[in-house]
């Protein structure tokens, strides 16, 4: 679209052949000369051709071009962004992050709002000069139908005109690599910390409570956490031992976190519908290959993690992970019971490792059957994400072998760190030809046993729907159970993480799922 500004309108008392004036004009438009020179940067386009003005438009900017435009027709109502405007712009955001829970919407509108705010403030410091150098649109020649359509017909101060170019230039900068990366990682790592729970420390903090009372409160809650799992773990401890006869035996252990995802955090829910479905009436409660899921030497829980209760009290990550790892240590302290932990989202699973390879004094292997890798050095800035966990495992030297099953989400990164860390990675696109290997697995032989990591998203979506992330062309159910039932080897630990409740169908498909993978796994542990 081309756009014509005529000089116009001038009030008459501004003569432009006085010098100072002209040399204010020649510095303006040496000003947009220059940006045009730097364009190339930008991946943007112009060519002035005197007061004629040609750009074209990405697509993705012109989108976000629209944005900026919008806000700023609501600033230029009252010549600069008042409260109201600002409070206007504030709540557009908001429905727009609420609805789609875009941080990349909510970057991209965080720079707008930047930009539009130092070119209101700089409107405002140029106000005299506007007085001055008033220009009038006279014609505008189309060939698209744009912003600039709003020109038309109007007196536009010069210096306010050179300042929104200015700005969206700089809004363009903003919006492309690696600038709008580097912006929209600092904004996602800003999320990921409120998302930690920082935020219940600032309001604790904000409402003037001594530190050494948030500690002390800190302390009793995660005390009073760690003592029911222990006082349950010793129950069914003791009840096994006095039964007899049971060499392992599985102890379900919930783990309801889920801000560690970076997508959606429903697997917080998970535990619960999981042992419901565990104990449906729809089935029965013997495996497949017969064991007796009501028979204590199989299968005991002793609860869940109170992840939200503790986050609720401003406790970090770092020391959430450590709780985590302690419950499991509680319940391997009671032997012959051995953790079936439920996720949870898959950062669990390195808390919980770490736990089972300290508490055995020695690394495990193990057999981790996911769509993803999840061996991202950190993901969004966050070292336990879910999409992490696997590269805190090998950095602590807590597998010897680690077997990676079901992958088809796989960036270069991930590919990567499997060689740095002497991943076995096995991809879906080979796996017709690995099956037979992985129906035959011998694991955990010279180490201290066998850890099974089952990512619920594994399977094909068209199997288990309710997971965080679909990713079509999975396993089937049946394939995941030939690899389980004939793998051989002393199963130490297991966990199922990354079941959505929220993703299910109405029916619970996928929390039957969930369960029967628990179920099965329990029949491998238990002996
Ligand atoms: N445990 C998981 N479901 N991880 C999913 C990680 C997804 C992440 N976006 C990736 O690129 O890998």
């Amino acid at each position: 679209m081309d756009v014509y500004l005529m000089p116009h309108n001038v009030p008459s008392k501004v003569d432009f052949s006085y010098p100072r004036h002209l040399r204010s004009v020649a510095a303006a438009f040496g000003l947009l000369r220059y940006c045009q020179r730097s364009t190339n940067l930008f991946g943007r386009e112009l060519c002035f051709e005197f007061f004629s003005l040609h750009t074209s438009h990405l697509s993705l900017t012109k989108s976000f071009k629209n944005m900026a435009w919008s806000i700023r027709s609501k600033a230029d109502g009252s010549g600069g962004l008042d409260s109201s405007s600002m409070n206007s712009a504030n709540s557009a955001f908001a429905t727009v992050i609420g609805q789609t829970g875009d941080w990349d919407i909510l970057s991209a509108a965080l720079a707008v709002v930047v930009v539009e705010g130092i070119g209101a403030l700089m409107y405002k410091a140029s106000l005299p000069l506007n007085n001055i150098f008033t220009l009038h649109v006279d014609s505008i020649r189309f060939e698209e139908l744009g912003n600039y359509d709003l020109l038309k017909g109007r007196s536009l101060p010069v210096f306010r005109f050179i300042l929104r170019q200015v700005s969206l230039l700089f809004l363009e900068w903003l919006l492309q690599e690696p600038a709008f990366e580097i912006f929209s990682q600092c904004v996602r790592g800003m999320s990921a910390i409120r998302g930690r729970g920082i935020h219940y420390l600032h309001t604790l903090k904000a409402a003037n409570v001594p530190a050494e009372l948030i500690k002390n409160g800190q302390d009793r809650v995660i005390d009073a956490s760690l003592t029911l799992i222990r006082e349950r773990a010793k129950l069914k401890g003791e009840l096994l031992r006095a039964l007899g006869g049971a060499k392992a035996s599985a102890s379900l252990l919930g783990v309801p976190l889920g801000h560690n995802s970076s997508f959606l955090q429903g697997p917080a829910f998970a535990p619960p519908r999981i042992r419901e479905a565990i104990w449906c009436g729809s089935t029965n409660s013997s495996t497949e290959g017969g064991k007796e899921l009501k028979d204590p030497r199989v299968l005991t829980d002793v609860g869940d993690v109170p992840v939200q209760e503790i986050r609720d009290c401003a406790v970090d990550d770092d020391r959430l992970m450590n709780v985590i790892g302690e419950s499991v240590k509680l319940v391997m302290e009671e032997d012959p019971l051995r953790p079936l932990v439920l996720g949870g989202d898959h950062s669990i699973s390195f808390p919980v490792v770490r736990a089972v390879s300290e508490k055995l004094g020695g690394p495990v292997d193990i057999l981790h059957l996911d769509a993803h890798p999840d061996i991202y050095h950190s993901f969004e800035g966050n070292i336990y994400s879910h999409a992490s966990s696997f590269a805190r495992i090998m950095e602590g030297g807590y597998a010897r072998r680690l077997l990676q099953v079901g992958i088809r989400s796989i960036t270069s990164e991930g590919r990567e760190q499997g060689k740095r860390f002497g991943v076995e990675q096995y991809e879906m696109r080979t796996f017709s030809r690995d099956r037979h290997l992985l129906e035959n697995l011998k694991l955990g032989e010279g180490v201290k046993g066998v850890y099974i990591s089952v990512d619920v998203d594994c399977l094909d979506p068209a199997f288990a729907p309710g997971v965080s992330h679909i990713e079509p062309g999975g396993l089937s159910f049946r394939d995941v159970m030939n690899i389980l039932h004939n793998l051989q080897g002393d199963v130490v630990a297991a966990d199922v993480v990354e079941f959505n409740p929220q993703r299910d169908t109405v029916d619970g498909m996928t929390a039957m799922v969930a369960a029967k993978l628990v179920r099965e796994l329990t029949a491998k542990i238990s002996r």
